[in-house]
């Protein structure tokens, strides 16, 4: 389980994040709001991509600072807009991936490469490929030795209907044993355990338990 306690963020001069205390139970959670409302920067936060100015993120109880690398192996995290990493090949952005937490297996690239429909494309360089397929490997980045934790920023933004009617399948099996964070503008086309709404950088739990 993800705590929130007492979470504020500057970000300009007109917007900040303030969000007092909240909870993300483990299955899926989705976040909507209006464009501008503080999704990702949320979610930046939850993915320990940025550091809140005040207060705390907590996972199982334990402060994220306490044991930001092991929390760091186990977060799967994909931001808003697709990272081009341009001249490499499908297989060596996931390579490099891999390393970077901590020399993952061949086995597990191999996983994603074929969990995601990547395989016929893996010595393809991205920018050859089209913006739909390079978010298909930024979404199998994220899934490399299969993190508890998976935040998504408009994970099928850009992804063709027919495959991400196949990947939200995908995504409600995985959030079944993982706390899996998404923020979609519809809610609906999500089955969820959890569903926030976020209004001018406040967050609040719509959930009926
Ligand atoms: N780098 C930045 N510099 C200045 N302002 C920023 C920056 N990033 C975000 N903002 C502002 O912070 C606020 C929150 O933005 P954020 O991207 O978190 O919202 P969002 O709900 O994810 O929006 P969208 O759905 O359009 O992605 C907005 O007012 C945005 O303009």
């Amino acid at each position: 389980m993800i705590t929130v306690r007492g979470l504020k963020k500057k970000i300009s001069k007109d917007f900040h994040l303030e969000i007092g205390e909240l909870h993300i139970r483990q299955g899926l959670c989705v976040i909507s709001g209006a464009s501008g409302s503080g999704k990702s920067t949320f979610l930046e936060l939850v993915a320990s991509a940025s550091d809140p100015d005040e207060g705390e993120l907590l996972w199982n109880g334990i402060p994220y600072k306490q044991h930001l690398g092991v929390l760091r192996s186990q977060i799967g995290y994909v931001p808003s807009e697709v990272i081009a990493y341009e001249e490499m090949t499908t297989e060596q952005l996931l390579r490099y991936m891999a390393g970077l937490k901590g020399n993952l297996s061949t086995q597990s690239i191999e996983s994603v490469l074929t969990l995601f429909r990547l395989v016929d494309i893996r010595r393809r360089r991205m920018n050859s490929l089209s913006v739909g397929i390079q978010r298909r490997i930024i979404l199998a980045q994220a899934f490399l030795g299969a993190p508890s934790i998976m935040v998504m920023d408009e994970p099928l933004k850009h992804v063709d209907p027919f495959e991400a009617e196949r990947l939200r399948t995908l995504f409600a099996l995985y959030a079944r044993r993982n706390t899996m964070i998404i923020a979609d503008d519809d809610p609906n086309a999500w089955i969820t355990n959890q569903h926030l709404t976020m209004e001018s950088g406040k967050l609040y739990d719509n959930t009926t338990y």
